[in-house]
């Protein structure tokens, strides 16, 4: 059964059609990627998921639980794409404040803040003023916050952006583990040598989900040797020989 199931969703911001007609499951244990160019309807169609903005008509669900419902908030973690950090306030207080919200207390808050803290490689710099942090130091500390209270499926809007090679290698063994633990994971992103890391992807273009499979199975099926050729010729756009 679809631990996420979209169906038949479509979203228009006034007169502009932002998302047309998707239909979409996902099942645990995957880590599935949502891959488009700016603008595709990307960011949209995962504020959906976790109940931050609605359809114009369709439907989502998650745990076969209609959303928005306040009772999914505790089996989702979600990372914007911009961060929703307090800047005055030090990265070890930013996880106190969001571990409290999610009702983590005594040990329990402190084993879960340092062990994601190790994972996103910021444990050094846990009293540091989030107002010195880097662009990518924020994302990482969204991250950590996203997997604080050990949440079942994991929306990240473009988890990885700003982020060195080397960090972003180790980010994605992180999930890789997540994944073995049972954490179904949703990534958005545009970056197509992160889109073949994923299980399965579906590919967005102009509000419409163009393909859905394995990036083998896309590759295969589009007769590309990568995945943005395969991108290009799902979107329409011939090839030159
Ligand atoms: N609240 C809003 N009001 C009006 N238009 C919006 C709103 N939110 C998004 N849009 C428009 O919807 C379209 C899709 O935006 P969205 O952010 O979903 O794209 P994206 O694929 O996530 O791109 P990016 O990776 O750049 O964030 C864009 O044209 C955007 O301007």
């Amino acid at each position: 059964m679809a631990l996420v199931s979209i169906k038949d969703v479509s979203k228009a911001f006034g007169t502009q059609q932002v998302l047309v007609n998707i239909n979409l499951d996902i099942f645990k244990g995957e880590i599935f990627g949502l891959l488009g160019p700016s603008g595709a309807g990307k960011t949209t169609l995962v504020k959906q998921l976790v109940g931050l903005d609605l359809p114009t008509s369709g439907e989502n669900y998650l745990f076969q639980q209609k959303v928005p419902s306040l009772k999914l908030i505790e089996r989702v973690g979600y990372m914007a794409q911009s961060d929703a950090l307090y800047g005055e306030l030090s990265a070890k207080e930013n996880l106190e404040f969001f571990a409290s919200l999610y009702g983590l207390t005594g040990r329990k808050r402190k084993e879960r803040m340092d062990t994601v803290m190790r994972v996103v490689e910021l444990t050094e710099h846990m009293n540091k003023l989030i107002s010195n942090y880097s662009g990518g130091m924020k994302r990482r500390l969204s991250l950590a916050i996203a997997l604080l209270h050990e949440p079942e499926l994991l929306i990240l809007d473009e988890p990885t952006v700003g982020i060195d090679p080397v960090l972003r290698k180790s980010i994605w063994d992180a999930f890789y583990e997540l994944k073995k633990e049972g954490t179904t994971i949703i990534v958005t992103t545009h970056v197509m040598d992160e889109a073949e890391k994923c299980d399965r992807l579906g590919m967005i273009r102009d509000g419409k989900l163009i393909a859905v499979g394995t990036p083998e199975e896309l590759k295969a099926q589009s007769n590309s040797s990568n995945i943005e050729e395969a991108f290009l010729v799902y979107g329409g756009v011939k090839r030159e020989n």
